[in-house]
């Protein structure tokens, strides 16, 4: 089973439900398990997918996300984050993106690239 981890900031929420509703069928047909940030994790439960939620971002769920993917426990990562904005928990943010470097865990930061990346789980 493989496991994708959805992290949106705020502004960016609307954008993940949206997301993850066009790519339902994938998700269930692939028995995706999704893990996410808390907040983005409440959205994501409250839209009608099962989610493990971690911490919230700035409490230290981007960490905890990038703890899983050094692990090795991780298969993709979509990433909606929010360039107009300021984020107090910034270096946590760049160390997720830069493990996904690391270890060559396939990440998405726009819903462009996560489509794409969907479509090769097809
Ligand atoms: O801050 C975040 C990512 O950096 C997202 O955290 P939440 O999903 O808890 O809002």
């Amino acid at each position: 089973m493989k496991t994708i981890a959805i992290i949106a900031h705020d502004g960016k929420k609307p954008e993940m439900v949206q997301f993850l509703n066009e790519s339902k069928e994938v998700l269930d047909s692939k028995q995706i398990n999704l893990i996410a940030t808390g907040t983005t994790g409440s959205k994501t439960e409250a839209a009608g997918y099962k989610v493990d939620k971690l911490l919230s971002g700035p409490l230290g769920g981007d960490a905890q996300i990038a703890a899983r993917i050094a692990e090795g426990l991780v298969d993709m990562v979509i990433f909606f984050r929010d360039p107009l904005d300021k984020h107090p928990h910034e270096p946590d943010i760049f160390m997720l993106m830069r493990l996904c470097d690391v270890h060559d865990v396939p990440l998405a930061t726009n819903p462009a690239t996560a489509r794409l990346l969907i479509k090769g789980l097809e």
